[in-house]
């Protein structure tokens, strides 16, 4: 799970694991937990997303089943540069063709990008042709759109 600082990457996980939200501290590294979602257990990643620890993201490829990328769908500023890392990360020859579950979080706040218009920003469409790729909308604290986004997932990787 990746995508810049305060995407909601952490709230996200805890969110699936325990049920609650947690207050959370910029992650510097990551946390790893097992989540058991219906038949499925993912063992989840979640790497810190500040621009200094990107570079280590790439330590983290190998052997990855699914990708979720997280991003704050209020945070106009730096859609471009979520895009761009997002982007850069599918060009890696050891993330061909795993899927891709786009987190369009923070749907809570005003303003936010919705699913569709961030979908068509990200311009994922033609770009991944052997990549299954699907953005979802969702709200970390309110835990809505994260089951959804995951049963999606699962039927992906239960195809493969
Ligand atoms: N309003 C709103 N705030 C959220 C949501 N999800 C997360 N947040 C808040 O966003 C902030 C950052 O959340 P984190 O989960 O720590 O972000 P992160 O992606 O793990 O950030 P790094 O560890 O720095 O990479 C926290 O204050 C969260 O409470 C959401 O759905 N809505
Ligand atoms: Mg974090």
């Amino acid at each position: 799970m990746l995508g810049l600082d305060s995407a909601g990457k952490t709230t996200i996980l805890y969110r699936l694991q325990i049920g609650e939200v947690v207050s959370t501290i910029p992650t510097i590294g990551f946390n790893v937990e097992t989540v058991q979602y219906k038949t499925i257990q993912f063992q989840v990643w979640d790497l810190g997303g500040q621009s200094s620890i990107r570079p280590y993201w790439r330590c983290y490829f190998p052997n990855t089943s699914a990708i979720i990328y997280v991003i704050d769908a209020s945070d106009h500023e730096r859609l471009d540069t979520s895009r761009t890392e997002l982007l850069t990360m599918l060009s890696e020859d050891e993330l061909r063709d795993v899927p891709l579950l786009v987190f369009a979080n923070k749907q809570d706040v005003g303003g936010s990008l919705q699913p569709e218009k961030l979908s068509e920003e990200l311009g994922l469409a033609g770009r991944e042709k052997g990549r299954q790729w699907s953005v979802r909308g969702c709200c970390a604290v309110k835990g809505e759109g994260l089951e959804e986004g995951l049963d999606w997932l699962v039927s992906v990787i239960q195809k493969q």
